[in-house]
């Protein structure tokens, strides 16, 4: 069938090449042509397409299909991709497997992430080829179902045997438990676990251990060991998360993680360089989030807003025929700002990878001193990023209208999954107070006469305010953003400081502040992903590209700054503010005739997107009815349900 004219005319009507800003959005032009044919080889291999819609599969289905897909896959892996390219891994998971989870998710994610930054050399030589081969499936064993926030509260023990040179792993509590790890329920047969290290009967803490959860030929738990699924979920339904016991269960002295901390065979502990180093699985995922909640978001506007430009309501002039609805200010309004957000969070997530390789790079130099700033960086992004993601999906849901609500969307399904990152990898509200320490710190050192001290990130907390003239373009929106940030900050900072000085104690006091702390780290994190996206929109090339990214900026920081403006009172006037939200309508126009081009260049296959909506030939409605009819319910015209309870009721009431 050829393609819905309202969809051609729209990108008809784009002034710039997809591919172009596809290279942008991905950092460059081979990667961006690397996802195109890594998909075009996909829709080739029938067996990779799901065997019926993931929808209307219980959860078992959705396992045992993703398991079927993996099978697949690694008769693929090394025809299909540069192994040692971690996008490039990505970009076929997410292809193959989409977003509802999968049993190597985690194996990915953070088991080989662990292994590559905490095992020894020759951990490594044992178990890193093993995993990255995937002759053993690993998971992260962390979360307790009594304590994942406070990981200093975690109540599992690796106790050291002097005399066997062993670790005894024990879960003395129900509250002790790990609860949660992904594919631990059913498919990992090695976890990381982390656990309270006991020597001679002092704890030095969580340390992470390699340990053997199921047996590697009949899969059955090893003796010792308790394991299953913690059941469904509100989304992630194709993934395994699970609990875990120990009951006495052994392990080798050699099976403790010992880049950092180590344990000798005598039962000294040698400290690690630096006391956070044990937590760079976490500071890893969190520094991928950006990125993968921005991909979450584009995947929900490439819904909407293609949806928007086939989907005619209503009129405006011409009555003769229905408006598509994007045309509506209200639509674009509720649509354009989360498209400037996910090419933010994208070129966001690119640097915070970039950081986190080079760390790790430094830390196996022995060099941990950018732990602090890449921890505080990566807390307030992923807390922020994430729920904003949540935000611009669901406006994306109700954008659709009542086939929006329905599975045919598939948004909803995109939805859960995301706000699960608003909770993963760290709650957000402790991730805010994260870096809120940071910037009370950062405060303390300009108050100590140590400005010079700051880093490049927090410099402008020790600066003056200065004249705005907006007519100037983004870099004074950036400066509205600094005021916001520094005043909250500042006003965060004495507040808790004037509560300690008063007599209470600092924990009181901190939680007194606690809401306006989050509040600043809010704002310092909203403004690092303004700056970012303003330094990465004035590095290209492409001057076309540059343009339409230009106008998506300038919808960007002018919504922002809306967005805030009550923490911008003392700055701006009235009539300054007028001046911005009218910049903000004149942007959203600006972008109209680019907005389906915008979202077609973040080059989301129909395979991945699973969306009747969002179909990339906007053929939508014989495609909802053909799917409607797929509903296993219309399989046949009475159900037994009908013939067992309804039919006899209503029988019944005949009489
Ligand atoms: C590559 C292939 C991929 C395949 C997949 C493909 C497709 C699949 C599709 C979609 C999947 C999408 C996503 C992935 C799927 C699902 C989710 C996956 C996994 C989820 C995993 C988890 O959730 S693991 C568990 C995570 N848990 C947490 O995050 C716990 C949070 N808590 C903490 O981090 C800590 O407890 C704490 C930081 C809050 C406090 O720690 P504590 O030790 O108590 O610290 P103190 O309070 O004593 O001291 C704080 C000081 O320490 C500094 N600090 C803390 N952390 C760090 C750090 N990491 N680095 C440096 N410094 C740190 C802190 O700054 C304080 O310093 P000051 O004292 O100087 O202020
Ligand atoms: C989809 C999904 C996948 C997961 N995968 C894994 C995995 O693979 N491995 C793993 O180990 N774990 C995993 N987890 C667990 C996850 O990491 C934890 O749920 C998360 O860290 C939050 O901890 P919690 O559940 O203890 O929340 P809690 O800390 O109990 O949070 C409850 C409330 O208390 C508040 N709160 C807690 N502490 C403070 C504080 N100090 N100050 C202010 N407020 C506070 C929070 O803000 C929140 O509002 C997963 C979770 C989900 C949802």
């Amino acid at each position: 069938m050829s393609e819905n004219p309202d969809l051609t005319n729209e990108r008809a009507s784009g002034t710039f090449e997809t591919n172009a800003m596809a290279a942008v959005i991905y950092g460059s032009e081979k990667f961006a042509q690397r996802r195109r044919e890594i998909t075009e080889a996909i829709s080739k291999i029938p067996e990779f397409q799901d065997s019926h819609p993931l929808v209307f599969m219980s959860r078992e289905e959705k396992i045992s299909e993703a398991c079927r897909k993996l099978a697949v896959l690694s008769n693929y892996w090394n025809s299909l991709i540069d192994t040692s390219d971690e996008e490039e891994a990505l970009h076929l998971y997410r292809e193959v497997l989409g977003l509802e989870g999968h049993p190597l998710a985690l194996h990915e994610t953070m088991f080989i992430p662990s292994l590559i930054a905490q095992a020894s050399d020759e951990q490594q030589e044992k178990w890193l080829g093993r995993a990255q081969r995937r002759e053993i499936i690993g998971c992260y064993a962390q979360t307790e179902m009594g304590h994942g926030t406070n990981l200093r509260a975690l109540e599992t023990t690796a106790t050291f045997d002097i005399s066997t040179r062993e670790f005894i792993l024990n879960s003395p509590t129900i509250t002790s438990l790990k609860w949660w790890p992904g594919a631990l329920g059913k498919s990992a047969n090695w976890s990381i676990v982390i656990a309270n290290l006991i020597i001679k009967e002092h704890n030095y803490g969580p340390h992470p251990f390699m340990v053997q959860l199921r047996d590697e030929k009949s899969h059955e738990p090893l003796p010792g060991i308790t394991v299953g699924d913690i059941g469904p979920k509100m989304a992630f339904n194709g993934a395994d998360n699970g609990f875990l016991g120990f009951k006495n269960y052994r392990i080798p002295r050699e099976n403790m993680l010992m880049r950092h901390s180590k344990v000798t065979s005598d039962g000294s502990y040698i400290k690690p360089p630096h006391a956070k180093i044990g937590y760079s699985s976490m500071v890893k995922v969190r520094s991928r989030m950006a990125m993968d909640q921005g991909l979450f978001l584009a995947s929900a506007l490439v819904i909407a807003v293609r949806y928007s430009a086939v989907r005619r309501q209503g009129y405006l002039e011409d009555k003769s025929r229905e408006v598509k609805v994007l045309d509506y200010q209200t639509q674009q309004h509720r649509l354009f700002p989360s498209i400037a957000r996910a090419y933010a969070f994208i070129f966001c997530g690119f640097e915070t990878i970039r950081l986190y390789d080079q760390l790790l790079i430094d830390v196996q130099n022995g060099n941990t001193s950018g732990m602090a700033d890449l921890h505080a960086l990566t807390s307030g992004l992923k807390s922020v990023v994430t729920y904003q993601t949540g935000e611009g999906i669901e406006q994306a849901r109700m954008a659709c209208g009542g086939h929006g609500y329905s599975m045919a969307s598939y948004i909803s399904e995109i939805y859960g999954v995301a706000i699960g990152g608003c909770t993963y990898e760290g709650e957000n509200m402790v991730m805010l107070l994260q870096l809120a320490r940071y910037l009370v710190k950062s405060i303390e050192m300009i108050q100590n006469g140590k400005s010079r001290e700051l880093g490049p990130m927090v410099a402008y907390l020790a600066e003056n305010e200065s004249e705005i003239d907006l007519n100037l373009g983004p870099n004074e929106y950036l400066k509205v953003f600094e005021y916001a940030a520094r005043n909250q900050t500042w006003r965060a900072t004495e507040k808790f400081q004037k509560l300690r000085n008063s007599g209470m104690s600092n924990e009181e006091a901190w939680n007194q502040a606690s809401v306006e702390l989050t509040r600043a780290s809010r704002l310092h994190t909203r403004l690092y992903i303004m700056s970012t996206f303003i330094n990465h929109v004035g590095s290209i090339v492409d001057q076309k590209v540059k343009g339409v990214l230009i106008d998506l900026l300038n919808v960007h920081v002018t919504y922002e700054v809306m967005d805030i403006g009550i923490y911008v009172q003392g700055l701006l006037s009235s009539n300054q503010m007028d001046l911005i939200r009218n910049q903000l309508y004149v942007s959203l126009e600006t972008i109209r005739p680019n907005a389906v081009s915008l979202v077609d260049s973040f080059q989301i296959s129909d395979m991945q997107l699973r969306s009747v909506l969002g179909r990339r030939d906007g053929n939508v409605y014989e495609n909802l009815f053909k799917w409607a009819k797929s509903s296993p319910l219309n399989k046949t015209d009475v159900l037994p349900s009908v013939t067992q309870y309804l039919k006899p009721m209503m029988e019944k009431s005949k009489l």
